[in-house]
């Protein structure tokens, strides 16, 4: 599922964002909730004790998680099933040209202001203090292993040093990252700082969330219930335009799929194919699904198209975590802290957040994080409308499922960790 790079970002045309643009000052790193600030920088602090225990998962046979053969991978071509990478991690993915990024080292022109204001507020630290096992730890350059991108558009990302990443600007993305610095879920955004420009390209520039980790493994999980914007929806109706590439997509996972019009044009809309790969995959029927996990030994899986069921979520989360009940107990602590912010958030009430990810990372140490990226596709409503987040999406109404998959996911880990 390579994306053809281009030389603009793949942002989509969401209109008009109604925040006015200004940069805050990183919060205070009162709390393990608080993110990291850019100077001094933060001081080590391990909270998760080595992961020994052993998640003990009764497997289910006949899952077909992770087995398909006929996708191809920004990351990696072999699946699970694929040979053991180098010990960077990486092998897996050069194949492919995406390894590691190019580094920028000199930040000289980043277009940063300092002014703002802390968030969340002293009282949510308080709240939440107890119930967070991250803390943010950035590990030192000569120890990092190169930066990895699971999936998304290829040739969208570059690495900066010293623990940031650049993506290809994208105004809407920007708009949102700006907005959320300044939100109480900033601590599950990475840091955002500015707009940078190099070789006549503009990226934003945020931070690399693979830098706190050693040897990280990455899951890429797309939340909501709703891949595509209402926008594109009524663009779609306005002005159809079939598309060559998105049918050959179709066709190499199931031949079948298209309707005979479809076949006969040999090609499909871009909502069309975007419904088709939500109720092949999990996101019609739980509201998040699997985009593609990279482990520490260099192995990367995108075959998740299929991934739909219940049973066959748990055998994926399962094989990311190496079984370790640890690691699942401190996802679904993090997940429960993010879902209570989310429902706090003026800035999630007030936009439709549609294909937007949460990243999973973890390493040996037991530590794990959870973050939301990619907000190319997050747009505000028109006020007064708020978003629940939960109801069923009508036309109209704006609603992405996202807490629905927040949910249906916690109640996953919870009942995987049930089994013990
Ligand atoms: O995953 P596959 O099946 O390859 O389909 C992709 C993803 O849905 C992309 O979303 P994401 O960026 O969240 O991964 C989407 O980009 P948009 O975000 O621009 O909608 C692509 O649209 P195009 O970029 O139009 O091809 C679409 O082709
Ligand atoms: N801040 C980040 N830190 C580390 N990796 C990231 C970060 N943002 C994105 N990535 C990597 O890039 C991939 C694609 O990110 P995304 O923002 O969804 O790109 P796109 O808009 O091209 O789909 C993710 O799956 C992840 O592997």
């Amino acid at each position: 599922m390579t994306k053809t790079p281009g030389s603009a970002a793949p942002c989509s045309d969401v209109g008009d964002m109604i925040h006015t643009l200004h940069w805050p000052t990183p919060a205070a790193q009162q709390s393990r909730v608080v993110a990291l600030r850019a100077a001094p920088p933060p001081e080590l602090l391990v909270t998760c004790e080595p992961c020994v225990a052993q998640y003990q998962q009764k497997k289910k046979s006949g899952l077909s998680c992770g087995s398909q053969a006929d996708e191809e991978s920004l990351c990696s071509d072999s699946g699970f099933g694929g040979s053991p990478a180098s010990s960077l991690g990486l092998s897996g993915c050069s194949s492919l040209g995406l390894s590691p990024s190019s580094s920028f080292e000199d930040e000289d022109e980043f277009n940063v202001n300092n002014e703002g204001k802390e968030t969340p507020t002293q009282n949510d630290v308080e709240k939440n203090k107890n119930m967070v096992n991250w803390s943010p730890v950035v590990v030192p350059l000569n120890k990092r292993a190169p930066w990895v991108q699971v999936v998304g558009h290829a040739g969208n990302f570059q690495t900066a040093g010293d623990g940031k990443l650049l993506k290809k600007y994208c105004a809407s993305e920007q708009q949102c990252l700006q907005h959320l610095m300044d939100d109480v879920l900033r601590p599950f955004v990475p840091s955002y700082h500015g707009v940078t420009r190099r070789d006549e390209q503009d990226y934003n520039l945020m931070d690399d969330l693979l830098s706190f980790f050693d040897s990280p493994c990455i899951m890429d999980c797309k939340m909501g219930s709703r891949t595509y914007l209402e926008e594109e929806l009524k663009k779609a109706w306005k002005h159809p335009q079939p598309r060559k590439d998105m049918f050959e997509k179709m066709v190499a996972v199931d031949p079948e799929a298209p309707t005979p019009e479809e076949k006969v044009q040999q090609a499909v809309l871009k909502t069309r194919y975007m419904q088709w790969r939500e109720t092949l995959s999990s996101t019609a029927t739980l509201g998040f699904r699997i985009e593609g996990i990279k482990k520490s030994d260099g192995s990367c899986n995108t075959n998740f198209k299929r991934t739909k069921y219940k049973e066959e979520v748990v055998q994926a989360l399962d094989d990311f975590v190496d079984s370790n009940v640890l690691l699942l107990t401190n996802y679904q602590q993090r997940l429960k802290e993010l879902r209570l912010v989310l429902e706090k958030s003026d800035f999630f009430k007030t936009h439709e957040v549609v294909g937007s990810s949460l990243l999973f990372v973890h390493d040996q140490s037991g530590r794990a994080g959870v973050w939301m990226i990619d907000f190319g596709k997050t747009v505000s409503v028109p006020p007064p409308l708020t978003l629940d987040h939960r109801s069923p999406w009508v036309e109209g109404n704006r609603e992405d499922g996202y807490l629905w998959g927040l949910d249906n996911f916690i109640d996953i880990l919870t009942d995987m960790l049930a089994v013990q």
